[in-house]
C-alpha cells in the first residue's frame, strides 16, 4: 500500500492551539510554509508494516550548491535525515535524530532528477534504526545514511507542548 504523505501539510495558521503538523509547517525539509525550504513530499509504503519505507522525488538548483554543479554535503545529510524522519509517523512515534552517519559515495548533481528512499530497519526500545539513500533515477546510489532516532518520552514532549500520536 502506498500513499501520499499529505497529513503533515496542514493549515498555515498558528493561531489558537496548533497541532504538531501545523507547528511543523516551517520544517526546512518538508514544511510547505517555509519559503526557503526544500518542500519535500514523501510517499510512504506500509506494505510491510514493521518496515515502512518512504520515497520522495526531487531536483535541486544552485541555491543548494556546494562543489560547482553539485549539492552541498550538508544538504545531502539533510535529505537523508528528512527521509528517515518520515518513517516515524508510520511507526506511530514522535522521534528525533540522535545519531546519523553519511557515506558520500558520489557527488550528487544539481539540475538532475533524484530519488530519496528510506526504510526502517529495526527497533530496540526507544531507539529506532533507519536507513536512507539518494539515488539517480537509474538506481545508482550517490549517498547513503543510517541513523538512530529516539522516541521522545512523555516528559520531554510535555515540556515542548506535544503529545505522542497514540496518546
Ligand atoms: C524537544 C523537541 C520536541 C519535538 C517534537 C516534534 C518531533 C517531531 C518532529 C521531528 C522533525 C524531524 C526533522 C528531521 C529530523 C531532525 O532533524 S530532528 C532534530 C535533530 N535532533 C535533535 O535535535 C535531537 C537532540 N538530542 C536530544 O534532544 C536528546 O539527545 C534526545 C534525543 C532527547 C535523547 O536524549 P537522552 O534521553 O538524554 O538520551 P541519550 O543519552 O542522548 O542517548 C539516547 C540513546 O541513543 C544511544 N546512542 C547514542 N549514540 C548512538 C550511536 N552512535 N549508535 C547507537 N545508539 C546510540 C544511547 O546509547 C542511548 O541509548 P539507550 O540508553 O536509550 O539504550
Amino acid at each position: 500500500m502506498s500513499s501520499q504523505d499529505t497529513v503533515r501539510h496542514t493549515p498555515l495558521s498558528m493561531d489558537g492551539n496548533p497541532t504538531i503538523d501545523e507547528r511543523a509547517s516551517h520544517c526546512f525539509g518538508c514544511g510547505p510554509a517555509n519559503p526557503q525550504g526544500l518542500h519535500l513530499v514523501f510517499s510512504t509504503d506500509t506494505t510491510v508494516p514493521e518496515h515502512p519505507a518512504a520515497t520522495a522525488h526531487l531536483q535541486l538548483d544552485r541555491l543548494h550548491e556546494g562543489p560547482p554543479g553539485y549539492v552541498h554535503g550538508g544538504i545531502v545529510a539533510t535529505l537523508l535525515d528528512e527521509a528517515m524522519s518520515k518513517l516515524n509517523r508510520p511507526l506511530d512515534v514522535l522521534a528525533v535524530t540522535r545519531h546519523m552517519e553519511v557515506d558520500y559515495l558520489r557527488p550528487v548533481p544539481l539540475f538532475q532528477p533524484l530519488v530519496l528512499i528510506s526504510r526502517h530497519s529495526h527497533r530496540d526500545g526507544r531507539k529506532l534504526f533507519h536507513q536512507a539513500e539518494i539515488q539517480t533515477t537509474g538506481g545508482a546510489v550517490l549517498a547513503r545514511g543510517k541513523a538512530v532516532f529516539i522516541r521522545l518520552d512523555k516528559a520531554i514532549l510535555a515540556r515542548a507542548g506535544f503529545t505522542q500520536p497514540d496518546d
